[in-house]
C-alpha cells in the first residue's frame, strides 16, 4: 500500500500552548528500536538507579526509574525495544498496551541516527496512538564519525514533533532533551504529528469503523488507531482493550511505577 504523509495540524506544527498542570509524577515513557542506546539513556537520566519487576499480569521486565527536572520528579519508564507495535510478540505487545492504555504524559522515542530510516517505522506507529511524542535522535556522535549529517531541524518540521539530537554515553543533549519531555508533558508545546494516510477506501473504512467502536472503547483510546489494527486483521487488541476497559489501569500502573521509584 502506497503511504503518503498528510499534515494533521496547522501550518506551524509545533505549537506553543498554555501550560497545564503536571501531574503530581508525570509519567514518561521510553520506547524505541532494540539497540538504538535506551538503556544508557535510562541509566544517564535516572542516575542508575533503576529497577525491575513484573508489570501486572506481564511476564516481560521492564525498567523503571526516576530523575529531577525542575524540582518535578518525572516516572520514566523503559519499555522493550522493538521495531514495530504490532503485537507479533510479547515485547511489542507490552509496549503497545503501555502506550496505548497507560496514558504517559510524553513518549520518548529514541532513534539511531546512523539508521534513521528504519527507526521512523516506529515514531510514525507511536504518532499514530499518541501525540505526546518526543523523538529523541540518538548516537549523533556515531553518525558524525560517519560523516553522516541529519538535520534536526528539518526532520522536526517534518515530523511535527520536537526531536532532540543526543549522545546518550557522552551525556550530550539530555538538558535538551529534558526540557523537551518537560514542554510536551505540561502540554506548554503541543506536538502536531503528521499521520500517514492511507488509500481512501481504507481511511473511509477506517473512519466508518472508528464511529461504530466509540462507545466502547475507553474514553482516551485512539479509535482511528483501533479500527485500523482491526482491519488489519489484528484481534489481539480486542482482548487488549477488554482488559483496560476502565481507568483503573492506569491508575494501577502509575501506582506500581511510583512504588518501584520511590
Ligand atoms: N557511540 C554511541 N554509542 C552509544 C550511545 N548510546 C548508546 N550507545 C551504545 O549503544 C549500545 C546499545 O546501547 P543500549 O543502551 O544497550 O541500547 P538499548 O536501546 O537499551 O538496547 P536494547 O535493550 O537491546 O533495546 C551500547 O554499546 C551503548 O554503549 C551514543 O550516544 N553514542
Ligand atoms: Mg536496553
Amino acid at each position: 500500500m502506497g503511504l503518503t504523509f498528510l499534515s494533521s495540524g496547522s501550518n506551524a506544527p509545533i505549537k506553543p500552548s498554555r501550560p497545564k498542570p503536571l501531574p503530581r509524577r508525570p509519567l514518561i515513557a521510553l520506547a524505541g528500536n532494540p539497540n538504538t542506546g535506551k538503556s544508557t539513556l535510562f541509566n544517564a537520566l535516572t542516575g542508575l538507579r533503576q529497577h525491575t519487576g513484573n508489570w501486572p499480569g506481564k511476564t516481560v521486565l521492564k525498567a523503571t526509574g526516576t530523575y529531577y527536572y525542575r524540582d518535578k520528579k518525572f516516572l520514566l519508564v523503559d519499555l522493550p525495544g522493538t521495531y514495530s507495535l504490532l503485537a507479533k510478540s510479547a515485547d511489542e505487545e507490552v509496549a503497545r498496551d503501555f502506550i496505548c492504555f497507560g496514558h504517559p504524559d510524553a513518549i520518548v522515542v529514541v532513534t539511531d541516527a546512523t539508521s534513521l530510516e528504519r527507526n521512523l517505522n516506529l515514531v510514525l506507529q507511536v504518532m499514530e496512538i499518541s501525540p505526546q511524542v518526543v523523538v529523541c535522535v540518538n548516537l549523533m556522535d556515531e553518525a558524525r564519525r560517519r560523516k553522516m549529517r541529519v538535520d534536526v531541524e528539518a526532520l522536526s518540521r517534518e515530523l511535527g514533533v520536537p526531536c532532540i539530537p543526543t549522545a546518550a554515553r557522552n551525556g550530550v543533549g539530555l538538558e535538551e532533551l529534558k526540557e523537551a519531555i518537560y514542554n510536551v508533558a505540561t502540554g506548554k508545546i503541543t506536538p502536531s504529528p503528521r499521520l500517514v494516510t492511507y488509500a481512501p477506501e481504507v481511511e473511509q473504512a477506517a473512519a466508518e469503523l472508528a464511529a461504530q467502536i466509540r462507545p466502547y472503547l475507553p474514553r482516551r483510546v485512539n479509535h482511528r488507531w483501533v479500527a485500523l489494527r482491526l482491519l488489519e486483521g489484528d484481534y489481539s487488541i480486542v482482548e487488549a482493550i477488554c482488559g483496560h476497559q476502565d481507568e483503573e489501569s492506569e491508575k494501577a500502573a502509575r501506582r506500581e511505577v511510583a512504588a518501584w521509584a520511590r
